[in-house]
């Protein structure tokens, strides 16, 4: 199950709020800017698919967003136990960080765990399988992919460049939970 937990950002032991219904988190998350859905998912396309199978299967409410929000690039990230740069990315995007752009990702298979860090709150969200979830541009932020690594998720760009992120250089990170601790 998808979950919302929100923390004092100096006290990351014991969350103030922890929601697990998706009204909810979408309020809460709404309140913010950030937006939550759940989308209906394809039982054929499971981890390991073809990137262009996922695509062709999400067609419909990717384009729909695409014409909404005028993203202009969309790709597929896969990543597994065994996959050659894990350790590395995991490393990467557990830095805190924050894009010029909206970060739109739709878990396709698997689960990952964004952490948002918004004025004096930190907003854990667990995503899975099904969900989509947009941070807006400029809102600082992490990500865990666990120790054993397993999603697929359609992320969606107006940047023509892909993935460009700028480093707060904040160690908060280490401070709060990993993904492990919500599964
Ligand atoms: C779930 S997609 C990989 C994570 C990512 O792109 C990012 O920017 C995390 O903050
Ligand atoms: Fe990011
Ligand atoms: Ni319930």
């Amino acid at each position: 199950m998808s979950c919302l937990a929100i923390y004092l950002s100096n006290e990351p032991i014991q969350p103030i709020k922890l929601l697990n219904h998706l009204e909810d988190i979408q309020t809460e998350l709404g309140k913010v800017g950030v937006r939550f859905e759940q989308w209906q998912t394809v039982s054929s396309i499971q981890a390991g698919a073809d990137p262009a199978a996922v695509l062709a299967a999400y067609a419909e409410p990717i384009q729909r967003l695409q014409q909404e929000q005028g993203y202009q690039t969309v790709d597929v990230i896969s990543m597994d136990e065994k996959h050659p740069e894990r350790e590395t990315l995991r490393q990467k995007f557990l830095s805190e960080h924050q894009h010029a752009e909206d970060e739109v990702r739709f878990f396709v298979a698997g689960q990952g765990l964004f952490s948002l860090h918004i004025a004096d709150l930190v907003y854990v969200v667990l995503c899975r399988r099904g969900d989509l979830i947009s941070v807006p541009a400029g809102v600082k932020h992490w990500f865990d992919m666990g120790e054993r690594p397993h999603f697929v998720a359609v992320r969606l760009f107006n940047n023509p460049e892909g993935w460009v992120a700028n480093f707060s250089g904040d160690a908060i990170a280490d401070d709060f939970p990993r993904l492990e601790d919500f599964l």
